[in-house]
């Protein structure tokens, strides 16, 4: 299921600052954003053949995200394999870990988030797993949960909290226009802003 994109800052504060992966997992080109449901793989440190397996079990629109371990040698994908997740309709890759090929993943319009690049391939030996529990630092993301990723980084949404999520997201994106106007609209109304959130 294709869901609509929201700034991962106001997701963040629709869900209280909680969901976080934290600040390593970064994305590959600054315009590049993503949302969606969410299809795991755990990795063993080095291997990446069951990423292979989850493209072929993706719908259209999921978010793949890899739980690689942290490892940052060997690649989790680069671009022959980056182009079948594209071929097969999968929105993005998030991982815990590196890829290659980065220039030509560049051109590819695709989303990736990860911690930086390697030379090294992945190993294809087995032992990865699909659509289980993972995590991405602090955070457990299962199968079904969905992502939001940006410029600023990545955060997790609970399948069971999105819809509750979105409201808050989307209440929030409304108030803080509305303050922006009101408070930045000229020197005296930015004081008089200040005045009135610094009074004890
Ligand atoms: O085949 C791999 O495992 C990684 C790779 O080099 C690619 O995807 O181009």
């Amino acid at each position: 299921m294709k869901i609509n994109y929201y700034p991962t800052t106001a997701i963040s504060d629709g869900q209280n600052g909680e969901g976080f992966v934290g600040h390593g997992i970064q994305v590959i080109r600054d315009d590049l954003v993503l949302a969606g449901k969410v299809i795991t793989v755990q990795l063993p440190v080095g291997e990446n053949g069951a990423v292979l397996e989850a493209l072929l079990l993706a719908e259209e629109g999921d978010v793949l995200v890899v739980d690689a371990r942290g490892d940052c040698n060997r690649a989790v994908a680069g671009d022959f394999v980056i182009s079948m997740m594209q071929k097969v309709g999968i929105a993005g890759l998030i991982v815990n870990g590196v890829i290659r090929d980065l220039e030509a993943v560049r051109s590819l319009d695709f989303p990736v988030f990860c911690k930086g690049t390697t030379v090294v391939a992945g190993v294809k030996n087995g032992g990865g797993k699909v659509n289980v529990p993972v995590s991405l630092g602090a955070v457990s993301i299962s199968p079904g949960d969905y992502v939001f990723a940006d410029l600023d980084g990545v955060i997790v949404v609970p399948k069971a909290n999105l819809e509750e999520v979105l409201v808050k997201t989307k209440q929030k994106i409304v108030s803080d226009e509305k303050r922006e106007k009101e408070v930045l609209r000229d020197q005296a109304s930015t004081i008089a802003y200040l005045q009135k959130v610094t009074q004890k």
